[in-house]
């Protein structure tokens, strides 16, 4: 169990060596104060994956290395009951005069190992990084994607009841990050909990089960992944929005499940949303690889010179299965005069694996090109939940969507 109590965190920045060497003798202030962490609390339980988003320079790592125990915090505290390891800025906590192996007695130790405990686990440490003889020389000749490996090793091998994931881990190659998600999946299963710190939204919405939202040091949202993460990506957005009228940010009402959470600037609103089959017929639920019509009408309240309409379909963890909007498919749909009505059908083939699906839109206005707009006017998420059912004519398939694969044998004698 991790508890962070009212944690803040200042730096102090200096623009020379120079100006901390005059604060000391003239004892007249040649810094300036950044607040990296301000106030933060949240509590992560046994078991519990809790992610950490926010953009550059928000006090992730600041939080991480707070909790790793590696810079102290100015106000706050900070209770853990066992270990925390992970992966930090690669090179922490190793000395690159000195080899693989002496690193790793020397990181395990500052990561709380005895000496025992290393004499029994160092082959096992040295067999994970599959670094071969390369672990007997200096750590200065190693590869940015080598030191992961080895500090992964360390840090996983060194019993802690958190473990912190972070970005260093897509240092490693592909092979070896998909070694190092299977070890943190068996972390998990045996009941450890995780930090895990990403900008890869899908991945923080398929791992995490509560998430925090840092900005500029404040804790903004904590709860809920699916929330807090539709939150922070609107707050991008907002951010990106050029329109005159606000972008409002609607979160998810939780006592109110009917309430959709999205964001408008009240210049569209949605008149209409349906599902409908190959006959038109309105539907709830869809045989897997039959075409399905999603329709929806909107009502403009100003001039749109260049609407764009999308969609968006999550699976029941949260994750995007697809996603798209007509300027990303190189449509320029001609202008729509304010108090109009529109109709948008994007017919879609669902070759998905059965299950729930979550439908969402968005409408914005004058697309870059690349799937970005000046406006962003509506976007409202989880308005249908469509079921996907087994088609009896499909092939057995284990995973997202049916893939379609046609085989060639070939024997030899
Ligand atoms: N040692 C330091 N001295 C001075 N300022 C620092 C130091 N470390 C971090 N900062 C500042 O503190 C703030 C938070 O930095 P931090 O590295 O925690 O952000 P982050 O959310 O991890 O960013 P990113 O996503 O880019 O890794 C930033 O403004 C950064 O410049």
């Amino acid at each position: 169990m991790i508890t962070v109590k009212n944690v803040s965190k200042n730096y102090r920045i200096y623009h020379s060596p120079a100006d901390r060497l005059k604060e000391i003798v003239t004892r007249k202030k040649y810094h300036k104060d950044l607040k990296a962490l301000s106030g933060i609390s949240f509590t992560v339980s046994d078991g519990e994956t809790l992610g950490i988003v926010g953009e550059n320079g928000a006090g992730k790592s600041t939080l991480l290395k707070i909790l790793q125990g590696v810079i102290i915090p100015d106000e706050g505290e900070v209770s853990v009951t066992g270990k925390v390891t992970g992966l930090l800025e690669l090179g922490t906590g190793f000395n690159s005069e000195l080899s693989g192996v002496e690193n790793i007695y020397m990181n395990g130790t500052m990561l709380g190992m005895s000496r025992e405990e290393l004499d029994a686990k160092k082959d096992e440490i040295i067999n994970f990084t599959e670094l071969g003889d390369a672990i007997y020389d200096p750590i200065k000749t190693y590869s940015s994607g080598m030191l992961m490996r080895l500090g992964f090793s360390i840090a996983i091998h060194a019993d802690p009841a958190c473990f912190l994931v972070d970005e260093a881990l897509s240092v490693g190659d592909a092979y070896f990050q998909q070694k190092c998600m299977r070890a943190i999946q068996a972390f998990k299963e045996k009941g450890g909990s995780i930090i895990f710190v990403s900008h890869d939204m899908n991945a923080v919405r398929t791992l995490c089960d509560r998430t925090l939202f840092i900005d500029h040091g404040n804790l903004i949202d904590y709860g809920n992944t699916k929330d807090v993460v539709d939150f922070y990506q609107n707050k991008i957005i907002k951010k990106i929005h050029c329109g005159k009228a606000e972008l409002n940010i609607k979160k998810a009402d939780t006592e109110n499940l009917e309430e959709r959470s999205g964001m408008n600037t009240g210049e569209v609103e949605l008149v209409s949303f349906k599902f409908l089959n190959e006959d038109n017929e309105e539907i709830s639920s869809i045989e897997s690889e039959k075409n399905v019509k999603i329709d929806y009408i909107i009502k403009t309240k100003k001039d749109l010179e260049e609407p764009h309409f999308g969609i968006i379909i999550r699976n029941y963890l949260g994750q995007t299965i697809f996603q798209i909007e007509t300027d990303s498919m190189g449509l320029k749909p001609n202008k729509l005069s304010a108090f109009h009505l529109a109709h948008i059908s994007f017919l879609l083939n669902f070759p998905l694996f059965p299950g729930k699906y979550s439908f969402s839109i968005g409408i914005s206005n004058k697309g870059n090109g690349i799937g970005t707009f000046e406006e962003y006017l509506l976007t409202i998420y989880d308005l249908g939940i469509l079921n996907v059912v087994p088609n009896r004519a499909s092939i057995l398939y284990s995973g997202i969507f049916n893939m379609k694969p046609k085989v060639e044998l070939c024997y030899f004698e």
